[in-house]
């Protein structure tokens, strides 16, 4: 027991009447006034008077019918809290009303009410001791405020005088309330904002076990991408400095907070380095013999292209790990250059990766973009490789002298590093901020024109020029390359449709006019489409003559034979029979497909 002589409350207290919530002593309410009685007990008490007494009330909870405030007193609780009145808000919306801050004292018990109007005075009996310094108090009553919000439980705590009462009659009450707790822990469904509460959550946690190493890591948590991140980290074959790096940003990761910016940029960085094929690689099928027949079997003609790239894969055959010149073809558009680069691919069993330089005119495209540039990405190489999944890929740089220049830098610049053999086992891109090998890759350029390429660029290069085709040369192409691959992809078989090799001469020297071979392939295309919507024709026309009498087919077949012109593709669409197979492409046809000759006024004169 505290030596303290106990503070004692007035004799005579104005009471405050609550019809909601029960203020214990020790803990601090708001309450709004607006009944009649308790606005006068406001204003003449609260707001005229001046001393401390003056600003202590009796609240009494529990008082039953606000409605009957104006006329007689209702029957009041017994047992009350002796408030201080901390703070008055008074405001006029939506009526006039008052909000008061009290603070419980300690309890007291009516003795008998002196005064009913303008408001309540009552003599009373202080029940509770009140110290100087009310602590133990206000101890006692936490365990009270636990269940404030259960009206009647408070209202029977404020009515347990005695210290030992009181427990018995919380101790249950918080039992009770604890059960309720844990049910409604298991009946709720966890929601999206608690996973993401939880993932909030984690990091912080794995921090406290994280040691010097990453070694100790807990085998649970396998679900959680971080933790898988850094499992990636560990296992994959990256080099120690990249290693480094990854630890490092992985610490730094785990410390921010999911909310950060930086933590999806970090993350993204992660992630690109452990997909990074920085040890993957393909085993080259080194046989000059199948690369011979393989070239042979997809391009016609291009003979002095061919014999220089089997002497590139020879050499390469005899001494691994050529440091070998970059192979540069330069020639028209539609000639096969990205299509040969293709092939080396395949007879070295590579991956192929095109990447187009046409246009680009900022060395990050090529080189990436540092790490604190907003939505910063890796230049095309790294992208590239990330692609493949593999390091020694083949590259194909397509139309290099269609590079540009800008403000942001030279991308031919960026270039050359990338095309040095002396130099690129140690690429740096902006982006990763850690040397790549990339003398595995092997680049293999494509231009138009030498004039527009970079002369430093065209000095680590071996031109090799790519001429255009002659008029036989096409001929043969499109009968062994482009028009299988053209009906194969339209569906037709050779049953089907017949091209005959005048009618493709018809087609290189009166329709087109280039030195490749697209715009021939482009119409054979054209070509195949027409045909294609005739068969299918054909075929629906032959299901429903099907269905049909047998004789009336064949008396309508004589008719129709009667009046028979030479056919033409044209024509097909009025019969109501299936056209002849195959379908014969032969000047008529193509007049009516691809239109009148555009050169024909020109071959004449
Ligand atoms: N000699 C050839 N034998 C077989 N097909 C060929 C030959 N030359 C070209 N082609 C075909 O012509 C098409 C166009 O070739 P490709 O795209 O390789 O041309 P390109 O020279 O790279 O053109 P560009 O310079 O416009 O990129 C491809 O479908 C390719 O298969």
């Amino acid at each position: 027991m505290s030596s303290v002589s106990p503070i004692q409350i007035p004799s005579r207290l104005p009471l405050l009447l609550t019809h909601e919530g029960v203020l214990l002593p020790g803990s601090t309410m708001r309450t709004s006034v607006d009944s009649a009685r308790n606005l006068q007990l406001v204003r003449s008490r609260l707001l005229k008077g001046t001393s401390l007494q003056s600003t202590i009330l009796g609240v009494i909870p529990n008082t039953p019918d606000p409605a009957s405030d104006a006329q007689d007193l209702p029957p009041l609780h017994r047992i009350g809290t002796a408030a201080l009145a901390v703070q008055v808000v008074g405001s006029n919306w939506p009526k006039p009303h008052y909000t008061l801050l009290i603070t419980g004292l300690c309890r007291f018990q009516i003795v008998q009410v002196l005064k009913e109007k303008p408001y309540p005075i009552a003599e009373v009996e202080q029940l509770d001791r009140l110290e100087e310094f009310p602590n133990t108090c206000k101890m006692r009553e936490e365990l009270g405020e636990l269940s404030e919000q259960f009206y009647k439980y408070a209202v029977q705590i404020l009515d347990a005088v005695s210290l030992e009462e009181r427990f018995k009659m919380t101790i249950p009450l918080l039992v009770r309330q604890i059960e309720g707790l844990k049910l409604l822990q298991k009946t709720r469904k966890p929601k999206q904002d608690d996973d993401k509460r939880v993932i909030a959550i984690r990091p912080i946690r794995r921090i406290t076990h994280i040691s010097g190493t990453l070694e100790d890591e807990d085998e649970d948590e396998d679900n959680d991408d971080i933790v898988m991140l850094e499992k990636k980290i560990r296992t994959s074959s990256m080099p120690e400095q990249a290693h480094k790096v990854c630890v490092k940003e992985i610490k730094r990761l785990k410390k921010m907070p999911q909310s950060m910016p930086e933590y999806a940029l970090t993350r993204n960085y992660l992630e690109l380095m452990v997909e990074l094929p920085w040890n993957k690689s393909t085993t080259d099928r080194l046989d000059i013999r199948a690369a011979r027949i393989l070239l042979d079997n997809d391009h016609y003609a291009m003979e002095k292209l061919k014999k220089r790239v089997l002497e590139y894969l020879a050499v390469r055959q005899l001494k691994n790990n050529l440091k070998g010149p970059i192979l540069c073809f330069v020639g028209p558009p539609g000639v096969g250059k990205t299509s040969v680069g293709r092939s080396v691919a395949k007879t070295l069993g590579r991956e192929f990766h095109r990447i187009a330089l046409g246009g680009v005119c900022d060395q990050s495209d090529i080189r990436g973009h540092r790490r604190t540039y907003v939505g910063s990405m890796p230049g095309r190489i790294i992208n590239g490789l990330k692609t493949v999944g593999v390091n020694n890929p083949v590259f194909l740089l397509d139309e290099v002298d269609k590079l540009g220049k800008s403000l942001q830098g030279d991308p031919a610049a960026a270039l050359l590093e990338v095309l040095d053999p002396e130099q690129n086992h140690n690429f740096t891109d902006h982006y990763l901020n850690v040397a790549f090998d990339l003398s595995q890759v092997l680049f293999i350029a494509t231009a138009n024109t030498t004039a527009t390429i970079p002369a430093a660029l065209l000095d680590r290069m071996e031109i090799i020029q790519v001429p255009g085709y002659t008029q036989e040369e096409k001929i043969e192409i499109a009968h062994r390359h482009l028009i299988p691959k053209q009906l194969e992809q339209h569906g037709l078989t050779p049953q089907q449709i017949q091209i005959p090799q005048v009618t493709t001469l018809d087609i290189i020297t009166r329709y087109t006019r280039e030195a490749g071979v697209r715009s021939l392939d482009r119409k054979l295309g054209a070509i195949c489409r027409a045909v294609a919507v005739k068969v299918a024709e054909g075929q629906h026309k032959e299901a429903k003559l099907d269905r049909s009498d047998v004789t009336e087919r064949e008396g309508c077949r004589e008719h129709i034979l009667e009046d028979e012109k030479p056919e033409s593709i044209s024509d097909t669409t009025d019969l109501a029979l299936p056209p002849e197979m195959p379908i014969l492409i032969d000047f008529h046809a193509l007049k009516d497909i691809l239109g009148p000759p555009m050169y024909e006024m020109e071959i004449a004169s």
